[in-house]
C-alpha cells in the first residue's frame, strides 16, 4: 500500500480506537454511577416498605410473622436479601428477637451506633452486589409516632435493615450498550476509511507519479507527464508540474542546440544524465573560452602549443600525445612536441613525413584521422596498433583553409571510447587555437622580416639594436669573447655611377653570399648600412678573428661580380675590435671596429686593421 495512504488510515484508525476507548470508559463509569444511584433508591424504597410493614405488623399484632414478611420482600425482583437487626434499646425493651435479628456484622453495628446509612458495592466486576444498611430512627412525627410503642428518646436508632441487591442485569445492560457503541464507532471508522481511501486515491496516485517523474528528472529524463485527475489543488500541482517539465525540456533543448552549434558536433550523451552532461559540456565550453582568452594574450605560437599540451594532460587526462607544425611553403612537418618532449624526433610516425608533409594523412586530407576505427587508415603511423594495443587519432588544426598543425593522440585500445567522447570538446579547443596560432606565426614572420634586410636576406641594423645587449650578456655569462668585423666595399660609388643602381644591388647581394659563406653558421652577418657590413664572430677574440677577416678580404678580392653582362673585381676594407679586450660595452666595441675600418680606408683600402688604442681619440671627429 502507498505510504501516505497507510499513514492517514493508521492515524484515522488510531483516533477511532481512542474514541472507542474513551466512550467505553465513560460509558462504564456513568453506568456504574447510575447503577449505584438506582440501587440506592431501590433499597431506600424497600427499607421504607419494610419499616411501614413492620410498623403495621406491630400495630396489628402480627409482628411475630415478620420473618415471612421479610422473606417475601426479599423475593421482590432486584433484592437478594432483607435482614433486620434490633438496636440495643429495642433489645432491652422487647428482647433479642428472632435469630436473624441478632447476628449483626461490623457494618450493621457501625450503622446502629452512627445512625448513618452505609451503601457498598461488593463482589468485584464479574458479579457485582449492592448492599445497603439503613438505620431506623425513632421519631414522634410522621405517619406513626414511634415513641408510642418504643420506650426510647426521640432519634434513637431502633434498628437497621440490610438489603442486598444484585446489579448483574445492569452490568449486562452496560456491556450491551458499550458493545453497541463499539460496533457503531467501528462501523463509522470502516465507512470513514473507505471514504477516505476513495478521496485519497487521486492524491496518492498523483504523489506517486510526481515521485517517479522527479526520480527520472534527477536522472536527466524530463519526459514524464502527470495525469491531472481532480479539479482541486492536487490537480493544479499535476498541471503545474507538467508545465515545469515542459519548460525545462524546452530550455534544455535550446541549450543543447546552442551547445551543438558551439561544439559543432552533437555531444554523445550515451544514455547518461542529459542535464548533467549538458551542464558539463557548457562548462567545458566556458573553459574553452578562457583558454582562448589566455592564448590570445600569449606571445608566441610555442606558448600556445604549450597550453594545448597542458589542456590535453590536465583536462583530458591524455598523456601520450604529439604536436606537429606544418611549414606549408617548405612542405615540411616539424615536431613541436613528441610525447610531451619539446622538439623530440618523430617517433610514432614514419620520420619521412618530416620533409614530406603530405605523407601525413591528416595534413594531406585536412580530415580527422581516427585510427581507433580503422587501424590501417594512415600508412605513416609506424606502430602496428594491433601488436602494441595502441590506437591513435590525428586532429588537423585548420588555419585559413589549410592544415597549420596536427595534434596526435596515442592511447590504449581500452581508452578508445573515452577519447572518442572527448573529441568534440577537444576539437572546440583546437578550433579556438587555430586562428590564434596563425596570428602568432604571422606576427613572428612579420617580426622576422622586420629584422631582416630584404635585399640581401641578412639581418639588419634593427636586429642588432634589439640583440646587442643579449649578445654581450651571453658572452659575459659564458665568459667567452666576441669580435666585431666592420666591413665596407671600396670605391662602391663608381659601380653605381657606371653600371647603375641595379648593378650596385647585385654586387651587394653577391658580397652578402661571400660574407655568409666565410663564417660559421652561429656567427651573425648584418647589413649595417648601405655598403657597410658587420660580422659578429661569437666565442672568438680579435687575434683569432684576424685570419677570418683576412680570408673574407681575400675571397672578395678574388671574386668576379657579375654586373650587366661583364664581371667586376671589388675589394673591401675591414676594422676589427673585440669584447672584452678592447671594450666591455657592445656599442663601444662597434665604435672601435668602425675607427679601425676608417684606418683601413685611410691606409689605402683592401686591408684589415686590428684596433689599437692609438686609433681612438676622444677628441677625434669620426
Ligand atoms: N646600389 C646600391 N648602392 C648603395 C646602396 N646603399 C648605399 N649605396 C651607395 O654606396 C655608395 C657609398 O659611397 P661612398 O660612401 O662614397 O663610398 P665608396 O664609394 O664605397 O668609397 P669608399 O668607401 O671610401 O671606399 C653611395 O654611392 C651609395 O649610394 C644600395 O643599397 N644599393
Amino acid at each position: 500500500m502507498h505510504k501516505l495512504q497507510t499513514k492517514i488510515i493508521f492515524a484515522l484508525s488510531s483516533v477511532m480506537l481512542l474514541l472507542t476507548l474513551v466512550i467505553t470508559v465513560a460509558s462504564l463509569a456513568s453506568f456504574r454511577d447510575f447503577s449505584i444511584r438506582a440501587a440506592t433508591e431501590h433499597t431506600r424504597t424497600a427499607a421504607e416498605v419494610i419499616r411501614v410493614a413492620l410498623t403495621e405488623a406491630m400495630l396489628n399484632g402480627t409482628i411475630d410473622k415478620r420473618d415471612s414478611l421479610l422473606g417475601r420482600i426479599a423475593n421482590v425482583n432486584g433484592l437478594d436479601e432483607a435482614r433486620v437487626i434490633r438496636g440495643p434499646q429495642v433489645k432491652q425493651q422487647f428482647g433479642d428477637g428472632l435469630l436473624g435479628e441478632m447476628t449483626a456484622d461490623t457494618t450493621d453495628l457501625n450503622v446502629l451506633s452512627s445512625g448513618e446509612s452505609v451503601f457498598t458495592l461488593n463482589g468485584g466486576i464479574l458479579s457485582p452486589e449492592f448492599r445497603a444498611t439503613i438505620p431506623y430512627i425513632a421519631t414522634s412525627d410522621g405517619d406513626v409516632n414511634c415513641l408510642l410503642c418504643h420506650n426510647v428518646p426521640e432519634n434513637t436508632v431502633l434498628g437497621a435493615v440490610t438489603l442486598t441487591a444484585s446489579i448483574e442485569h445492569m452490568k449486562s445492560a452496560a456491556i450491551m450498550t458499550v458493545a453497541f457503541l463499539v460496533i457503531a464507532v467501528g462501523l463509522f471508522a470502516f465507512i470513514s476509511i473507505l471514504y477516505l481511501r476513495r478521496m485519497l486515491h487521486p492524491l496518492v496516485t498523483t504523489a506517486n507519479e510526481i515521485e517517479t517523474a522527479v526520480e527520472s528528472a534527477i536522472a536527466g529524463d524530463f519526459s514524464h507527464r502527470i495525469e491531472s485527475r481532480t479539479n482541486d489543488e492536487i490537480g493544479k500541482i499535476a498541471t503545474q508540474f507538467n508545465a515545469l517539465s515542459e519548460g525545462i525540456t524546452n530550455k534544455l533543448s535550446l541549450i543543447r542546440e546552442n551547445v551543438v552549434q558551439l561544439v559543432q558536433s552533437k555531444p554523445d550523451y550515451h544514455g547518461g544524465n542529459l542535464l548533467t552532461e549538458t551542464a558539463e559540456t557548457v562548462s567545458g565550453l566556458v573553459r574553452v573560452s578562457r583558454f582562448k582568452q589566455a592564448i590570445e594574450e600569449d606571445e608566441t605560437a610555442g606558448e600556445v602549443f604549450l597550453r594545448i599540451s597542458e589542456v590535453l594532460e590536465q583536462e583530458f587526462n591524455i598523456h601520450t600525445f604529439s604536436l606537429y607544425e606544418v611549414e606549408q611553403n617548405k612542405k615540411m612537418i616539424h615536431p613541436v612536441m613528441i610525447d610531451g618532449v619539446p622538439e623530440a624526433p618523430i617517433h610514432w610516425c614514419d620520420p619521412a613525413i618530416h620533409d614530406h608533409c603530405v605523407g601525413c594523412r591528416a595534413v594531406r586530407t585536412g580530415h580527422l584521422i581516427d585510427g581507433s576505427e580503422n587501424t590501417q587508415i594512415c600508412r605513416s603511423f609506424s606502430i602496428d596498433a594491433a601488436a602494441t594495443n595502441k590506437h591513435y587519432i590525428c586532429l588537423p588544426v585548420i588555419e585559413s583553409g589549410s592544415v597549420g598543425s596536427v595534434v596526435q593522440l596515442v592511447f590504449d585500445v581500452a581508452e578508445a571510447h573515452k577519447v572518442r567522447n572527448q573529441r568534440p570538446l577537444l576539437e572546440a579547443y583546437l578550433r579556438e587555437a587555430a586562428p590564434v596560432l596563425q596570428a602568432k606565426r604571422l606576427m613572428a614572420s612579420l617580426r622576422e622580416s622586420s629584422l631582416k634586410d630584404a635585399m640581401t636576406g641578412l639581418r639588419n641594423r634593427r636586429f642588432l639594436e634589439e640583440y646587442a645587449e643579449t649578445l654581450i650578456s651571453q658572452c659575459k655569462r659564458r665568459s667567452v669573447p666576441m669580435t666585431l668585423l666592420m666591413m665596407d666595399l671600396d670605391y662602391f660609388k663608381p659601380v653605381n655611377d657606371t653600371y647603375g643602381h641595379d648593378a650596385g644591388d647585385q654586387v651587394l647581394r653577391e658580397l652578402a653570399v661571400i660574407l655568409q659563406a666565410n663564417v660559421r653558421e652561429s656567427d651573425l652577418v648584418v647589413r649595417y648600412g648601405g655598403e657597410e657590413f658587420l660580422i659578429v664572430l661569437l666565442e672568438t677574440n680579435a687575434e683569432q678573428a684576424m685570419p677570418v677577416a683576412e680570408k673574407i678580404r681575400g675571397a672578395v678580392e678574388s671574386h668576379k661580380f657579375k654586373v650587366g653582362g661583364t664581371s667586376l673585381s671589388k675589394t673591401i676594407s675591414a676594422g676589427v675590435a673585440d669584447y672584452p679586450n678592447d671594450a666591455q660595452a657592445f656599442w663601444q666595441v662597434l665604435k672601435f671596429a668602425d675607427v679601425s675600418l676608417y684606418a683601413a680606408k685611410e691606409g689605402g683600402r683592401n686591408q684589415v686593421v686590428r684596433f689599437h688604442k692609438e686609433l681612438w681619440s676622444e677628441d677625434a671627429d669620426y
